[in-house]
């Protein structure tokens, strides 16, 4: 039995309080894994990010590609990027992701992490831009990675192993409570892909 289900193979709620994380384990199978990720290298646009910090320009290591319904923009840390229309394997996944979540998703910011010395430090997602209290779908591609989050009162933490062609779902009031990180780490790890869907307020 799966340590994530409960006997009626109901997924259980990672976090104790104030949010709602759910961990699907492994959605795809390794060889649609691995297509879908060689597809996202070789297809994605992707772009260092950029963010202004205390007036200074921080370009992280880490790339992200963003998609989405419309050529939206969206602004954070500064910065205004414009969402790309999507690819056609990228709609595939959204719908496949969709029907895990039991939601509809219109935007998809992907990041790139080409080794164990790139990650993203502590943030929530409750951007202005997003659906209040919407849900985010995370699919996982390539090298396992340490995920974790920290409750931003009790300091409460959970982290959890996020495996090749896994699904994270984010919902309820996890954005409001809770932070959530991808650690750096000194294994040796292979590149990673997460495609995190979104509710985009536009
Ligand atoms: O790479 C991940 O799994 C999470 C990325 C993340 O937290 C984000 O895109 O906001
Ligand atoms: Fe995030």
């Amino acid at each position: 039995m799966d340590l994530f289900e409960n006997d009626d193979m109901k997924l259980i709620n990672l976090l104790p309080r104030d949010g709602e994380v759910y961990y699907h384990g492994k959605v795809l199978d390794t060889l649609t894994a691995d297509m879908y990720l060689d597809k996202c290298l070789s297809e994605l646009s992707w772009e260092h990010d950029r963010a202004l910090i205390y007036g200074k320009e921080i370009v992280t290591k880490r790339k992200i590609a963003w998609y989405a319904d419309k050529p939206v923009s969206y602004t954070y840390s500064g910065y205004t990027k414009m969402a790309l229309v999507w690819p056609d394997f990228l709609r595939e996944i959204k719908q496949r992701v969709e029907r895990d979540c039991g939601v509809v998703f219109n935007s998809c910011l992907g990041n790139f992490y080409s080794s164990g010395d790139e990650g993203m430090s502590w943030h929530s997602d409750a951007e202005k831009d997003l659906v209040e209290s919407g849900s985010i779908g995370a699919l996982s591609l390539g090298g396992a990675r340490k995920f974790s989050f920290k409750h931003r009162k009790t300091g409460e933490s959970v982290s959890l192993n996020l495996e090749h062609g896994s699904l994270l779902i984010m919902q309820g009031t996890t954005q409001q409570n809770w932070l959530h990180s991808l650690p750096k780490t000194k294994k040796d790890v292979e590149p990673r892909v997460s495609l995190t869907f979104r509710q985009m307020r536009f």
